[in-house]
């Protein structure tokens, strides 16, 4: 039986043998699949760039005392910025200026109760009426503030800027730089309806593009970092240094925000290159270089991911768990994607659905590594948490782990056949494949006693906030994948499903696609808003897989091709030093 991918009748370019694949950037299939061409069959290789950072975050070696001092020093300068948040003699205003800092600085999680605490006593004497006289900056400050943590503060103090004769945004509007800046962020946070936040979103990102160039000093930074990528769609580590680098004005002048700001950034980056040499030893130690090194070889790349995720100290094993998983997810779909034979996808999905290690006799050989360690990996982790009750999480991520080999091979089926699905079937695998469903319940592992049986219960109606945050993941990597892919062979992406079912054009597939994700976003916002489903600790995850999607995917595909945006963030976060905390 050929062990050959039928890939002539899906009106696609033929799949070349790997004799013959020469890859975009000009090197020729690493495999030794030549040696017999006559009896191995024709894989889809990719020839994938290698990994750019090789062994480098393997050296890391963690002084214990130093990561104590840091864990010490952050204990004045905490309490001292709880004071600020409480302190009663703030007016509103400084009040919701000074939350708003700590938010972007990224140490609202220090002071859950406190800060919710003041913006509820602040947000229950709102009059809008107030509005009338504050001006459009202090106005999108105390907009984001409210909506970052919330509250719904409604988008009609945005109204008098609007000119009723025009229909447009003043000439005042336009003409107030940081007014606009922030008012761009603020649009960011916009629910379905708001179409003054629509209308001042277009309108303050072709203003700020205009008058970028004729900018200077921190504004001109402030303008450029906010066009690529506002506050809201970003990864809140490398928001928090950015903001810390480029809006010292907002915060400078609280002594103690400032030092927690330095010393909590110095501490996290212990904390995090000790935890990503730990995931990169694993990889190296399961050799799966050696084993699959047709995949893209990810570990930094994947573990800034699940960083997106949640940064806090106490989220470190929790973090480790998802990085593995998720590193399983990349074999996984590099190995159905661009490597193994329709036949071997079939046999790889019932061995995953079977789970027991007999199984692994009718895989082939390359894979069977990589299925030893996927059920050993589920096994320790099923002890580790069976003593405190929390196996139930285990399970789940191992049901979704399952649930996405099925997906995969649904896709693999779809382009055996030649099948381009419908857009509704695409888009109901589409989801499971968008592997959002199970990265984050494999984040829930980890978490302790908030992610209880409650929550996974919660998880398991499949809430509008998740789908949200599937269909961006989705129709993201969709829109910045799908040209490599369809050059590749495959026809499985929601780009091919809409042209198919809307017989429109490429572009304005594209177009529509990416409407689906504006909308999602929307219904993103709106689950964050008050009366939350559940606690924001479990939604802000979720939140944040949305955000890492814009991070990795709005320009190119950053994942595949990690040399940009992803190297930046990386060498961001756990090369360069963080600001010092001499003299502080
Ligand atoms: C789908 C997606 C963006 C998932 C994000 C979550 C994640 C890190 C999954 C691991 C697998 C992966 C990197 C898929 C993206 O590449 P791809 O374009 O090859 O994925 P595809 O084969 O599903 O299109
Ligand atoms: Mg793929
Ligand atoms: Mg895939
Ligand atoms: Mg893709």
């Amino acid at each position: 039986m050929a062990l050959v991918r039928n890939n002539s009748s899906n009106g696609r370019e033929p799949i070349l043998s790997p004799r013959s694949l020469t890859s975009p950037w000009g090197l020729t299939s690493p495999r030794p699949l030549t040696v017999q061409p006559t009896q191995e069959p024709v894989r889809p290789l990719a020839n994938f760039p290698p990994s750019i950072w090789a062994d480098r975050f393997i050296s890391f070696s963690l002084d214990n005392n130093e990561l104590e001092a840091y864990a010490n020093a952050l204990e004045g300068p905490k309490e001292a910025v709880r004071n600020l948040i409480t302190d009663t003699t703030f007016d509103a205003t400084a009040k919701l200026k000074l939350i708003y800092s700590v938010h972007r600085l990224g140490l609202s999680y220090l002071y859950p109760e406190e800060i919710d605490t003041e913006l509820n006593e602040i947000f229950k004497k709102i009059d809008l009426q107030y509005y009338e006289h504050v001006d459009l900056y202090t106005i999108s400050v105390q907009f984001q503030v409210f909506r970052h943590h919330g509250y719904k503060l409604s988008s009609d103090v945005f109204k008098k800027f609007k000119d009723n004769n025009t229909g447009t945004f003043t000439d005042d509007v336009t003409k107030d730089v940081k007014g606009m800046l922030s008012l761009y962020e603020s649009a960011h946070l916009r629910l379905h309806g708001e179409d003054l936040l629509d209308e001042a979103l277009a309108f303050t990102e072709a203003q700020l593009k205009r008058i970028v160039s004729t900018l200077e000093g921190d504004l001109a930074r402030q303008v450029n970092q906010v066009l690529k990528r506002p506050f809201h769609t970003g990864m809140p580590m490398v928001e928090a240094r950015l903001y810390f680098s480029t809006h010292e004005e907002d915060f400078s002048s609280h002594e103690s925000v400032v030092k927690l700001a330095k010393v909590h950034f110095n501490y996290l980056q212990l904390q995090q290159k000790e935890e990503l040499r730990m995931v990169s030893q694993w990889w190296k130690d399961m050799e799966f270089q050696t084993s699959v090194p047709y995949i893209r070889d990810r570990v930094p790349e994947i573990y800034l991911w699940i960083l997106g995720l949640y940064f806090e100290p106490y989220y470190s094993r929790a973090r480790i768990i998802a990085t593995k998983i998720t590193l399983f997810l990349v074999v996984l779909d590099d190995t159905y994607d661009a490597y193994a034979t329709i036949d071997e996808i079939r046999s790889i999905t019932d061995a995953i659905n079977r789970w027991e290690i007999s199984a692994i006799d009718q895989l082939p050989e390359y894979i069977k590594p990589f299925y030893r360690i996927l059920l050993n990996e589920y096994d320790d982790l099923e002890k580790e948490y069976s003593k405190d009750g929390r196996a139930f999480s285990v399970h789940a991520s191992k049901q979704a782990f399952q649930e996405i080999a099925r997906g995969y091979l649904e896709e693999a089926e779809w382009l055996h056949n030649g099948y381009v699905a419908t857009f509704p079937e695409y888009m109901k695998n589409g989801l499971i494949t968008s592997a959002y469903n199970v990265i984050s319940k494999s984040a829930l592992v980890g978490m302790g006693a908030i992610a209880d049986e409650e929550a996974l219960a919660w998880y398991e109606t499949h809430p509008k906030i998740l789908k949200a945050s599937e269909l961006i993941s989705r129709l993201q990597d969709d829109v910045m994948t799908f040209q490599f892919e369809r050059k590749r062979g495959q026809s499985a992406t929601g780009v091919d499903a809409y042209i198919k079912e809307y017989n429109v054009s490429e572009e304005v597939a594209i177009l529509e696609l990416m409407k689906m994700i504006e909308n999602a976003w929307k219904d993103i916002n709106e689950g964050c808003l008050k009366p939350t489903e559940v606690s924001v600790a479990l939604l802000t995850p979720i939140l944040n897989l949305a955000r890492m999607i814009d991070v990795v995917y709005k320009f190119d595909d950053g994942f595949t091709f990690p040399g940009k945006t992803l190297k930046d963030y990386i060498t961001l976060l756990f090369v360069t030093p963080p600001p010092s905390i001499e003299n502080c």
